[in-house]
């Protein structure tokens, strides 16, 4: 295969030849699998020791993939519903994906063997969880790791039959078990569970423990590593979430000490907006962690936020690059005042800035890109108290707390605090309910939703007088009511609220006026000669 030299990794360009670590999301794991093998992973394994992590696989959308499926089977369990029908769905899929794809008889008889162990295996503990009538963090954490080792086994049997040595790794056990005193178990907690850098440090050195036990130092082996990682402290689902097999991926870059992290996914990198939504959407050749933590957060999903941190402590950088596109030069993410690897910090921005030209200093100072959350409600509460009340604030986040609410944004006067929350059920979610009823003991409750949050992110904006204004004036013009307005702490990100019905066009038209490269070269000189 012939490589041209923004294929290479950089690690490669760099006269290293040390390990990158290729993650994989549960679509491209459903809909292109030979294209991983076939394209990807061997465009990378002459020139660098490779290791894949993969997520559960997903035939069309994630919302419709294994994960989603397995936790909709413990819910059906924990009700008394019919789970089984769930995971013989489960079992069809892998079972036909095995048989379609995998030519070598040995080999897909052997897969299609492990599949079925493995969903025999989930239902009978969810079989256990309807005697017991009750699914502990730890149970459902097990019955979604059935995902990932379906889906790794499935790769790791594609690359041995397309031709490239693979082992499958399974990482459900590397976490020792922690042990839940009686007190604990008591109250449903686990009191003593802190997922903090003492315990990612040791995690990181137990995957590269695993990997370095399976695959000797001189072989060529690909392992591919289940993005599933254990019964974390708190539980993985519980306590990272959806999106855990990018952590799974970066602890793993760290452990081996790699020379850098790939996320391959649908999308080219990331981009000025949602590329599905805004047409003249802007490829970013770099963005740095906090913006791509921002933009994760509110609405673009392009990296599980708790990642970013680990590689960056050690000093790897992050490629989001595209399955369909291999050659493709992707968006780096890596902070702009750390050197890399074996590199010197670079220049401190004042020298560096005083090196780039006036254009270019225009074209740099401008805000990143915009995105939307969808599914938001807004909570008012209204306190009936006459007086100050410095109880409050406190009042109303121990009743969010007490629910595991997360608040996106908030806008508070000395008696009055609203809240956009996200809402994904059709209805409201029953611990919604069940706060909002407590909330009401404080005053006049009401819960309103079909709201989105739009965001305009950029380090840049830290500096750029008048950006806020210029994002307001942008959505009146467009007569888009705004129902809540915030700026991050990190003044990196100014949001808003506005009605769902208004998300389209309030981010078509940010992105016009802010993003767009014309627009934004004319915008940004005026909000300078403004200033
Ligand atoms: N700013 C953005 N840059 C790139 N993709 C974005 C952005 N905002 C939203 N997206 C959307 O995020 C999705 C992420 O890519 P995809 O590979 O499908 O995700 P996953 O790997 O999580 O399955 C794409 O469908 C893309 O349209
Ligand atoms: N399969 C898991 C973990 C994951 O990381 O998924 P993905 O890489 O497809 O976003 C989930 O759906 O949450």
């Amino acid at each position: 295969m012939i490589q041209s030299s923004s294929t290479i990794s950089l690690s490669s360009l760099n006269g290293n030849h040390g390990w990158v670590i290729q993650k994989f999301g549960g679509t491209s794991v459903g809909k292109f699998p030979e294209k991983i093998v076939d394209d990807v992973v061997s465009l990378y394994n002459s020139s660098n020791k490779i290791a894949v992590v993969c997520s559960a696989r997903s035939s069309n959308t994630k919302s419709e993939g294994t994960t989603s499926r397995l936790i909709l089977s413990a819910d059906r369990a924990l009700e008394g519903g019919n789970y089984k029908e769930i995971i013989d769905l489960v079992k069809e899929d892998h079972v036909n994906n095995a048989t379609l794809r995998i030519k070598d008889p040995e080999i897909k008889a052997q897969l299609i063997k492990e599949t079925l162990e493995i969903c025999d295996q989930t239902a009978t503990l969810l079989h256990a969880a309807t005697v017991v009538e009750e699914i502990s963090y730890k149970t459902l954490d097990t019955i979604i790791s059935a995902g990932e080792r379906l889906s790794c086994l499935f790769v790791a049997a594609l690359m041995n039959d397309r031709g490239i040595p693979a082992k499958f790794i399974d990482l459900s056990f590397i976490i020792a078990p922690v042990k839940a005193s009686a007190m604990d178990a008591a109250s449903g907690s686990s009191a003593k569970a802190s997922l903090d850098q003492e315990f990612y440090d040791s995690l990181a050195g137990s995957l590269a423990e695993a990997v370095n036990k399976e695959i000797p130092e001189d072989s060529n082996v690909v392992p591919v590593l289940t993005g599933y990682f254990g019964v974390v402290p708190g539980g993985l689902l519980n306590n990272i979430g959806r999106g855990y097999t990018d952590l799974c991926a970066a602890l793993v870059a760290v452990g081996l000490d790699a020379d850098e992290l790939q996320i391959w996914k649908e999308v080219d990198g990331i981009f000025t907006a949602d590329p599905r939504k805004v047409t003249n959407a802007r490829l970013l050749p770099t963005v740095t962690p906090d913006e791509a933590a921002e933009l994760t957060y509110y609405g673009s999903e392009v990296i599980h936020p708790f990642t970013m941190e680990q590689v960056i402590r050690a000093k790897i950088p992050i490629i989001i690059k595209n399955v369909e596109n291999p050659l493709g030069k992707g968006t780096i993410i890596y902070p702009d005042n750390i050197g890399r690897k074996g590199e010197a910090t670079p220049p401190h921005p004042p020298l560096a800035s005083a090196l780039l030209s006036a254009s270019m200093l225009n074209k740099k100072k401008a805000p990143t890109a915009v995105t939307v959350k969808h599914d938001i409600v807004v909570i008012n509460v209204h306190s009936n108290k006459k007086t100050l009340s410095h109880g409050f604030l406190a009042k109303i986040f121990a009743i969010l707390d007490k629910y595991r609410l997360v608040v996106d944004l908030i806008s508070t006067s000395e008696v009055h605090v609203s809240m956009a929350l996200y809402n994904c059920e059709d209805g409201f979610h029953p611990d919604l309910r069940r706060a909002m009823k407590e909330l009401s003991s404080m005053g006049t409750v009401d819960l309103v939703k079909n709201f989105a949050i739009v965001s305009l992110v950029g380090k840049e904006m830290r500096h750029l007088i008048g950006i806020a204004g210029a994002m307001f004036e942008c959505l009146a013009k467009e007569k888009i009511n705004i129902e809540m307005i915030s700026q991050g702490a990190n003044e990196i990100n100014i949001s808003c609220v506005v009605n769902e019905s208004d998300s389209l066009k309030a981010l078509q038209a940010i992105h016009r006026d802010l993003l767009d490269e014309v627009e934004v070269h004319s915008r940004v000189a005026q909000l300078k000669l403004e200033n």
